[in-house]
């Protein structure tokens, strides 16, 4: 049985690289190149040529692999789709391109002379089309989480993860706009969380060369010992993705003093593992919407690993072998291992306060 440490390395080479891209992309972003999806939210020429990155990496190291991605380029297929093509094709070739790091394996599809043509880099994006399942290996991308944060200049996150029999295995994000040291944000921003099941979670600050090089790299676990008053609910900024007034219900059924902690994409999960306000509450806003798996797996391994236990509203695990979502939405509730069932209990408190309204 595979230690999953090659595997955890590609992962980490190919969110570093695709994260420099997409950190690049902002400076450079024009207006013409963000496109709304048949859901109405965002999608940039950094997703595309993030996950056109990522992919193609994956691929090369891990042949046999498939990949549960989520873009796909059927936009960039189509006529009106070929300036943002160029665009994604020349990007992606840039990122691919760049001089070898340490540890990084030309075999990969990395390095100087490494172009794809245009054809190759759609080829990699819609590689990420896996129905999903419950076995078998499959690694899933979400080349930027929060896109919306993206676009705002705060937080998103480059995902990656590696599911066995629908249980993820390994969890790599990147945050390019995170500050590396919570307490001191003027040390600079730029940070890697990564874990493998059974192995424990890390930070690797960006600058550093490669994990455990140079001392960049810190072993994370939630501190156990958090009462409830100092919770601050990590949420999403985005009032549609979960329910901000549920979480305010919750908190103060728990006492808690604290305001909750806003925050786009995965970046969430990352500063619960490495202590930062305690709880990742996600409840729906309505009905319908079903989680996506890259969404979560990543985020879910990442906080397990650092002592923390992440379940839906009925005390369940997530189930990432049912396809490309979580299946019907009962919502996320992450939290260190002695708070949870507290927090559990309050949700669903909560929700039956809610019932008994209608
Ligand atoms: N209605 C609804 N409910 C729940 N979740 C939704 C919904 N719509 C979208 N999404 C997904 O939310 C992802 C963004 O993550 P967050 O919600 O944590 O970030 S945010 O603070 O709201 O920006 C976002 O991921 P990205 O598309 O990768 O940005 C979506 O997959
Ligand atoms: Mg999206
Ligand atoms: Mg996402
Ligand atoms: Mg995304």
């Amino acid at each position: 049985m595979s230690d999953f440490s090659q595997e955890e390395k590609v992962a980490i080479a190919a969110v570093k690289r695709a994260s420099i891209l997409t950190s690049s992309v902002f400076e450079k972003l024009v207006k013409n190149e963000t496109l709304v999806k048949g859901d109405k939210s965002p999608v940039t020429v950094g997703d595309f040529a993030a996950q056109a990155v990522i992919s193609t990496i994956l691929h090369n190291a891990f042949p046999n692999d498939p990949i549960v991605g989520e873009e796909d380029a059927s936009d960039l297929r189509v006529e009106s789709g070929k300036a943002m093509k160029d665009r994604i094709v020349a990007l992606a070739n840039e990122a691919l391109t760049a001089p070898l790091t340490q540890g990084e394996d030309p075999a990969w599809g990395v390095g100087p002379g490494k172009e794809r043509t245009a054809d190759q880099i759609l080829e990699a994006i819609d590689r990420g089309n896996y129905p999903g399942g419950s076995t078998g290996r499959m690694w899933t991308i979400d080349p930027i989480d929060g896109t919306k944060g993206f676009l705002r200049g705060e937080q998103y996150a480059v995902c990656v993860s590696l599911i066995v029999d629908a249980k993820v295995q390994v969890g790599v994000i990147g945050c390019p706009n995170l500050p590396v040291d919570p307490a001191e944000p003027s040390k600079g921003v730029g940070c890697i969380f990564t874990a493998v099941r059974g192995k424990g979670a890390r930070q690797i600050a960006f600058s550093s060369s490669s994990p455990g090089a140079d001392g960049a790299t810190i072993s994370l676990s939630i501190p156990q010992t958090l009462e409830l008053k100092d919770l601050s609910f990590l949420e999403s900024v985005e009032a549609a993705h979960s329910s901000h007034s549920f979480n305010d219900r919750v908190a103060a059924i728990l006492n808690v003093q604290q305001p909750p902690t806003r925050m786009d994409s995965q970046a969430k999960y990352a500063c619960l593992a490495r202590g930062q306000g305690g709880a990742y509450l996600r409840m729906p806003t309505g009905v319908g919407y079903k989680e996506k798996i890259w969404d979560h797996a990543p985020g879910e391994i990442l906080v397990t690993e650092a002592g923390g236990i992440v379940t839906d509203s009925r005390g369940e695990p997530l189930n990432f072998g049912l396809g490309r979502t979580l299946g019907e939405n009962y919502g996320v509730i992450a939290a260190a291992k002695t708070i949870h069932g507290e927090i559990l209990a309050a949700v669903q408190k909560a929700q039956n306060e809610a019932k008994a309204k209608v």
